[in-house]
């Protein structure tokens, strides 16, 4: 059971539990964007949550003792032996902040054998070892708390977890990467370059330390696993979700899009890809799912075409409650310490109720994750989308035509055709299809690149499909 029960460490007594006084001790791994956030809202604590006042920054662990930092901490509260926090008997909650996946996953298994909890915003090491780490912990009677790791502050996991859960999840449609909002944002608006945008998302602190986990959908995938995951009750395979990223976004597609009537978002989607009924009305069947991020051409009328910069949005589509948004600041220091904040306070208000208190006692149905199956994922190949390609043809007569005619041999139907002139001696064609299987489409492609009139195919995007979240 969790650390103060079932355990064989003693538990400093400072506050009131039951005619006696507690705080809850935190051992705080990271002392980065987030960490410092941390330690800042724990150390601001006028007119917030009393339970707060009962939160004890105990050990904070970094790499550098010598780094100037933003907070002031107490004397001997600053250590680089990361190892010492997660097994000193005095910590009950461990906050990982670190970011990469070790020494951050072994930390936090480390953690859970210490039968310490977890609070963590590692989106990346929950996607990867979630399986471990859960079972590990539902084995040892703790809990690993993680609403920081998708929407930074946004309330998702938790909603997820507890009010949304009584509906059936049709869809997760979300905007869940920052940097990337950032970048294309940026790009839209103001026409600036890529490498400059990122750049500047690095300096304020949005981007992994590696951009690249941002920039390749690699971070948005790790999130919506993790979402899939919580709303469709059951384990992801991080390698079933299909990730692409926005290097090939370029200006011309984002001006076709404008003309077009649709602005180019990261989006990270998980729907269902059966009926959301289940035919039994007993057993629970297994969806199939679909989950995948990609740049994507959104109706400028959509919700999600309305979050710029930073922000995030997931847009859930379930029944009976319809279309719920949850909007807010995906990154920086204090919207993501909010979200780390109120995991540690939900672990100390458990604690505090004294549920944990005897070796008999479960995990709380609502907070913990407990999922043993995995869900089913959809190939690429049999989902049914729209489609923005973009063609460079020698300039011949009949080249939509013959466009048309192998799109059409494909069951390919066109919604729109645009050509809009000649640049170098090359016509530029812009189509957007109706919805249709991407496995057919792509069939299509293979017959048109054989196409002499064809030159390149400089982009292949996926346009939002037709009822999706409109
Ligand atoms: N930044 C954001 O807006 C958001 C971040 N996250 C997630 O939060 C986590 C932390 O991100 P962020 O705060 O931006 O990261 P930073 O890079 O800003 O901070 C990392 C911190 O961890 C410490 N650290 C890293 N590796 C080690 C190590 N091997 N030993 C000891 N200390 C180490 C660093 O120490 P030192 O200071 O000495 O270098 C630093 O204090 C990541 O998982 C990230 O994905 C989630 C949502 C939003
Ligand atoms: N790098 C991430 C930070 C939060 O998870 C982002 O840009 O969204
Ligand atoms: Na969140």
């Amino acid at each position: 059971m969790a650390s103060r029960v079932g355990n064989a460490h003693p538990t400093i007594v400072f506050g009131e539990l039951s005619g006696k006084v507690v705080a809850f001790k935190v051992g705080l791994l990271g002392l980065g964007t987030v960490g410092t956030g941390t330690v800042q809202l724990l150390q601001d604590r006028a007119g917030r949550h009393s339970l707060m006042q009962e939160l004890e920054i105990y050990r904070v662990g970094v790499r550098s003792l010598d780094k100037p930092r933003a907070v002031n901490l107490p004397d001997g509260i600053l250590t680089t032996d990361l190892q010492a926090i997660v097994s000193d008997p005095e910590v009950e909650i461990v906050v990982e902040v670190l970011g990469g996946l070790e020494p951050a996953r072994s930390l936090i298994m480390e953690a859970i054998a210490h039968h310490k909890h977890v609070v963590t915003a590692n989106k990346a090491v929950i996607a990867r070892y979630g399986n471990e780490i859960f079972d590990a912990a539902n084995a040892a009677g703790v809990y690993v708390m993680l609403e920081a790791a998708v929407g930074g502050g946004i309330p998702v996991i938790q909603p997820l977890k507890q009010t949304l859960g009584v509906n059936r999840i049709h869809a997760i449609t979300g905007i869940v990467n920052g940097t990337t909002n950032y970048i294309l944002t940026r790009m839209q608006a103001e026409g600036s370059s890529f490498d400059d945008v990122l750049a500047d998302a690095q300096k304020l602190g949005y981007a992994e330390a590696d951009p690249t986990a941002d920039v390749d959908g690699l971070d948005a995938g790790d999130k919506i696993a993790i979402l899939a995951s919580l709303a469709y009750g059951g384990r992801i395979k991080l390698p079933d979700v299909y990730c692409e990223g926005i290097r090939q976004v370029s200006q011309t597609d984002i001006a076709y899009a404008h003309k077009l009537g649709f602005t180019i978002k990261l989006l990270a989607i998980a729907q269902r890809e059966t009926p959301s009924a289940p035919s039994a009305s007993s057993a629970p069947s297994a969806p199939l799912l679909s989950v995948r991020v990609h740049p994507t051409l959104i109706p400028q009328s959509h919700p999600l075409a309305s979050i710029h910069g930073v922000y995030n949005a997931i847009l859930v589509e379930a029944e009976p409650l319809g279309q719920v948004m949850f909007f807010g600041p995906g990154a920086g220091a204090g919207a993501t310490a909010s979200a780390v904040v109120s995991d540690i306070l939900n672990v100390a208000a458990v604690l505090k109720t004294g549920h944990l208190e005897t070796e008999s006692a479960s995990l709380h149905p609502l907070l913990a994750c407990t999922h043993q199956d995995y869900c089913a994922i959809a190939p690429m190949s049999e989902l049914v989308t729209r489609f923005y390609a973009r063609f460079l043809t020698k300039d011949h007569p009949g080249v939509i035509g013959k466009l048309g005619t192998c799109f059409g041999s494909h069951g390919v139907s066109l919604e729109s055709v645009v050509q809009t002139g000649i640049h170098k001696h090359l016509a530029e064609i812009v189509v957007v299809t109706h919805n249709v299987r991407e496995g057919d489409f792509h069939q299509a492609l293979a017959e048109i690149r054989q196409l002499e009139a064809i030159d390149s195919i400089p982009s292949i995007l996926r346009v939002l499909e037709e009822g999706s979240g409109e």
